[in-house]
């Protein structure tokens, strides 16, 4: 007996396994448990060797791999991977050894529970690829392939002189130059530098060219693959490929690997809990990456990079500490910023002397970095066109003009309805929310359109771990209070409210059929196909309880609007006065509601009756 992470088990070496159970048909499955070893799975068929049984006895696995198995310590992946390769040969025909790989970081999550099937599926796709490539083998070989769509760019040219108006995401990615540069430094001081870090933004704010000039800075190679190129791949190929990209990456470094778009791959799993087959291949490509990212140590010298649009759609497990655990933000540039970012793309080119950078970027509020880089490029193809010497003030006019067309195309630009429209609803949100003494204290509110939302509220979490009813029932108000606005001062409502209407429904779902919060269907917490938990444990209820529980959702809903709308007129004042505001700002803050509404511990202790 030998001890491994705690747990007595019997060991089976490499010899022992080639020799005894290989070539019997005998492997149910495989498991690569973090790098160093790996679980064996028998088909029950092989208990009937009893020469075998009298010499091994099976680990008697609880979680999360239900049912006994033999353990086999591997020196690393790739040497275990190299020898059942050239094993591959002592098969019978037909005989397939699914082989998973898995991470036990006991308690934290359970993986076995959505990777399995995931990988039967995988292995069944790589099974008919053989079959029909070279006959009934074996499938040993399976998730290795090139890399095509990972390529070392030259990226020495790129620097921080390239990348403007992002001063303060330059400062905190300074320090992963610094380190890629010199990593001793930090490795003697015992200093961890962040192996993952996530740039936040909306499409065109430069996460690429910030990945890059990092690279560039610290002259180190730089792999660069895309998240949504996975999503129409084979089963299969996805996570292959990620296992390669950090092999390769590994190799270099020190180096950066850049993951875009990352949440093609790494969109939440709760959200689509009961379906399954569809996401298989994202799933398995999202935990070969998590798997890479805790498998290599802090201070390897590969960092990767990742950007997204939307870091509320990520699956929470990327985010976990060891993972991608910094983020930055990058917005959308302000004015400042824009003439910033004109400048830069402005040094090639040969221009007059009307041209006013500074104008030009009063010209273009809400253009991205990418929109700013198109127009200086349209104005020079326009002045070549027209066979100038030299780029003038009418060129990029023109330029935008067209610029602006295409964005209007795609619905970037807002007109100024829609815009008043915006205001309110998020005027809504902020006034409910500041009324309500139990919903999170309100940082800033904007209406400047970034990735999907028109307009967003910004609240500061309270570090709770208990959520009391009260609590629940005060944020269902303030997320219904942008559609309570619009309605009371439009007598009309929009589109711009579903993100709200999903998060309120899901919210009154949890409440009434989770949480135990509802009298009539009690003190009983259903597994409830809107809520988050995703243990796959689900508690049946008769369709007459499940009529119930639409009954009390909506019945919940319409009370928490009713309850917002009669708070909004009440205030309707300070409505107006907040939507006007942001009107003119675009972007205020609490103290500019402080200026408005008063203290929020005033409204706090008169609130605190009232609702
Ligand atoms: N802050 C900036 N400074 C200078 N140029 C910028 C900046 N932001 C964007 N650009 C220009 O826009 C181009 C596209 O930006 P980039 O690809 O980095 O955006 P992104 O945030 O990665 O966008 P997406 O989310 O669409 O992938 C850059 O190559 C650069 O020319
Ligand atoms: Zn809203």
């Amino acid at each position: 007996m030998l001890s491994h992470s705690g747990r007595y088990m019997q060991e089976i070496s490499w010899a022992e396994f080639e020799n005894r159970i290989l070539g019997r048909g005998a492997v149910a499955k495989m498991i690569v448990v973090n790098q160093d070893y790996v679980k064996i799975y028998l088909k029950s068929s092989f208990k009937n060797d009893t020469a075998f049984a009298a010499v091994f006895h099976p680990v008697s696995g609880n979680e999360p791999n239900k049912g006994p198995h033999y353990m086999m310590t591997i020196g690393s992946i790739e040497s275990f991977e190299r020898r059942l390769d050239a094993a591959e040969q002592k098969l019978i025909p037909g005989e397939i050894i699914p082989v998973t790989y898995e991470r036990t970081k006991a308690g934290l999550w359970n993986l076995a529970g959505w990777i399995l099937p995931t990988i039967l599926l995988l292995l069944l796709g790589r099974y008919f690829l053989r079959a029909q490539g070279r006959g009934n083998q074996s499938m040993f070989n399976f998730g290795r392939s090139t890399a095509t769509l990972i390529e070392k760019e030259d990226t020495h040219n790129i620097t921080f002189d390239d990348v403007a108006g992002l001063d303060e995401a330059e400062l905190e990615v300074k320090e992963i130059v610094d380190f890629l540069k010199n990593p001793g430094t930090f490795t003697r001081l015992g200093a961890k530098i962040p192996k993952g870090v996530m740039l936040v933004g909306p499409p065109g704010t430069g996460k690429t060219l910030l990945a890059r000039a990092v690279a560039g800075e610290a002259q180190v190679p730089f792999f660069t693959i895309s998240g949504s190129e996975f999503v129409e791949m084979f089963v299969g190929v996805g996570a292959s490929r990620v296992r390669d990209l950090f092999k390769n990456a590994k190799e270099k470094a020190p180096c950066i690997i850049f993951i875009d778009e990352i949440d093609a791959i790494g969109r939440s799993r709760s959200r689509n809990a009961f379906f399954t087959g569809a996401n298989d291949e994202r799933e398995s490509t999202l935990n070969q990456l998590l798997t890479e990212m805790d498998g290599f140590e802090t201070n390897a010298g590969v960092i990767v990079l990742a950007a997204t649009n939307r870091a509320d759609m990520l699956d929470p497990a990327l985010l976990r500490p060891g993972r991608f655990d910094r983020h930055i933000y990058l917005e959308l540039p302000n004015l400042k910023e824009r003439e910033a970012i004109f400048t830069v793309h402005m040094r090639p080119l040969v221009l007059d002397k009307t041209v006013d950078k500074h104008f030009l970027a009063a010209q273009t509020p809400g253009f991205s970095g990418a929109d700013i880089a198109n127009i200086c490029n349209e104005a020079a193809l326009i002045a070549a066109r027209g066979k100038k010497a030299q780029i003038g003030t009418t060129d990029f006019l023109e330029a935008i003009d067209r610029i602006v067309a295409g964005l209007e195309k795609k619905s970037k630009i807002i007109s100024l309805q829609e815009k008043k429209i915006i205001a309110f609803h998020e005027a809504g949100h902020a006034l409910t929310s500041w009324l309500l003494p139990n919903v999170d204290p309100l940082i800033k509110v904007s209406i400047i359109p970034r990735g999907k939302s028109l307009g967003a509220a910004w609240y500061l979490p309270a570090e709770k771990s208990l959520q009391t009813r009260a609590t629940f029932l005060e944020q269902l108000c303030a997320t219904l209070g942008g559609r309570a606005a619009e309605a009371l001062v439009f007598s009309d409502i929009s589109s711009g409210a579903l993100d709200d209407l999903e998060k309120v429904t899901k919210a009154a779902y949890m409440m009434v059929a989770y949480y135990g919060f509802n009298e009539k269907i009690g003190n009983i917490s259903f597994y409830d196909s809107s809520g988050q938990k995703d243990t796959g444990f689900q508690k049946p209820y008769s369709e007459s309880t499940a009529r119930v529980i639409d009954e009390e959702v909506r019945k919940l809903v319409d009370g928490a609007y009713q309850k917002t709308s009669a708070l909004l007129s009440e205030h309707r004042e300070q409505l107006t006065a907040i939507a006007e505001l942001l009107l003119k700002k675009e972007t205020i803050y609490k103290e500019d509601l402080e200026h408005i509404l008063g203290s929020r511990e005033e409204s706090e202790k008169s609130m605190s009756r009232a609702v």
